[in-house]
């Protein structure tokens, strides 16, 4: 890399433990809390669903229509691959900026390590930093871990293979609880409804202790472009969603839980009975925040569009078919605005999107 681009990067990525004040670039004058108050998890909560409960499907539904987020315990997925996908997280972000930087997202690509994705649409900068895989780790984590990278990949491709069989049934259970069953119903499931030509990235993300973290933002409110999104975060709690005529919640992490958000593309499919909830992560004095984002999709060639069960005369389409690709493009142009973009009717009950009365919202 030649040396001015790379003192450049540098620059904008610090080696945060050594800043011993928030610097203003960072300084959040005005967070989205001045129209929503933020509340911890007494005031209301998440709910948590219990994947064995032979409830789960209702249980799901009612989530995803109130709240657009839940959180699952009883997943099936080990708490030793949990650790041990946190570990290697933890690993790669205390690794010095320099090498951090040597497998760097491209300017027009998707995977490697950087700022947030969505940090373009601000202008302050946020108290994190990420890294996107999208397919194989190989190629990155060689040039992280020269000498060491196999056992880095293999956790990687086994909590790639682990999340996307939960974000399949998960998948079953969200659609079931609208009345459709994958099998007959959603073609690209396929014969066995495992859903397996889903397309997904995973997003590591890590948020250092700050030292002013109630002037900082970790990650600006959005919401993600997927159909899903399974999110693993450590014991430090930092993630909040913003609940209608409440205001911003907390997401307390349970041991084991992972949470799930609805993602732009199932408000879509779900002809806007699920909300695609905003959310954003806010940043601890004293601790670091880890989070591990599974982003979940259709096969790039599937559009997406308002489920015919879900559309009748009275209920006429309210998006036009899309796909993951052609809203990505959608959401890079427009932010909050994405969803309206693929509006093709106002709802008989005269809502707009819930996002559209917040200004920041971004790609996830
Ligand atoms: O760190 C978190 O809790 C949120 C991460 C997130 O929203 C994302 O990666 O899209
Ligand atoms: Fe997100």
């Amino acid at each position: 890399m030649p040396s001015r681009l790379s003192d450049a990067i540098i620059r904008l990525h610090p080696d945060f433990t050594s800043l011993q004040e928030l610097p203003e670039s960072y300084a959040w004058n005005q967070r989205d809390d001045i129209d929503y108050p933020s509340f911890d998890s007494s005031a209301e909560s998440v709910p948590i669903i219990d994947l064995n409960d032979p409830n789960a499907l209702q249980n799901i539904g009612h989530a995803c229509r109130t709240w657009g987020v839940f959180q699952v315990i009883n997943h099936g997925v080990s708490t030793t691959l949990l650790d041990m996908v946190e570990s290697t997280s933890r690993t790669l972000f205390s690794l010095p900026v320099n090498q951090k930087l040597k497998a760097a997202r491209s300017p027009d690509g998707v995977s490697g390590y950087g700022f947030a994705r969505i940090s373009s649409f601000f202008s302050k900068l946020m108290w994190s930093e990420g890294f996107t895989i999208v397919g194989s780790p190989d190629e990155h984590f060689r040039q992280l871990w020269p000498h060491d990278y196999t056992n880095h990949c293999d956790v990687i491709k086994e909590y790639k293979q682990e999340m996307k069989q939960l974000a399949g049934r998960l998948m079953c259970l969200m659609l079931g609880s609208l009345g459709i069953t994958a099998k007959q119903d959603i073609k690209w499931a396929g014969p066995k409804s495992d859903f397996k030509e889903a397309s997904a990235a995973l997003q590591l993300n890590y948020y250092p202790a700050c030292p002013d973290p109630d002037r900082a933002m970790g990650l600006a409110a959005h919401t993600d472009s997927t159909l899903l999104t399974i999110l693993y975060q450590n014991s430090t709690s930092g993630l909040q969603v913003l609940k209608e005529g409440v205001g911003w919640i907390k997401v307390s992490p349970v041991p084991d839980g992972l949470v799930i958000n609805v993602g732009d593309l199932m408000h879509i499919l779900s002809n806007g009975s699920y909300p695609s909830v905003l959310h954003r992560a806010m940043v601890n004095r004293t601790r670091h925040r880890l989070s591990i984002a599974y982003l979940y999709g259709p096969p790039s060639s599937v559009k997406i569009s308002p489920h015919p069960k879900l559309v009748g005369p009275t209920h006429p389409p309210l998006y036009r078919p899309i796909t993951w690709n052609e809203y990505l493009d959608t959401k890079a142009k427009y932010f909050n605005k994405a969803l309206s973009w693929v509006r093709v009717c106002v709802p008989l009950n005269g809502l707009v999107d819930v996002n559209e009365h917040n200004n920041s919202v971004k790609v996830g």
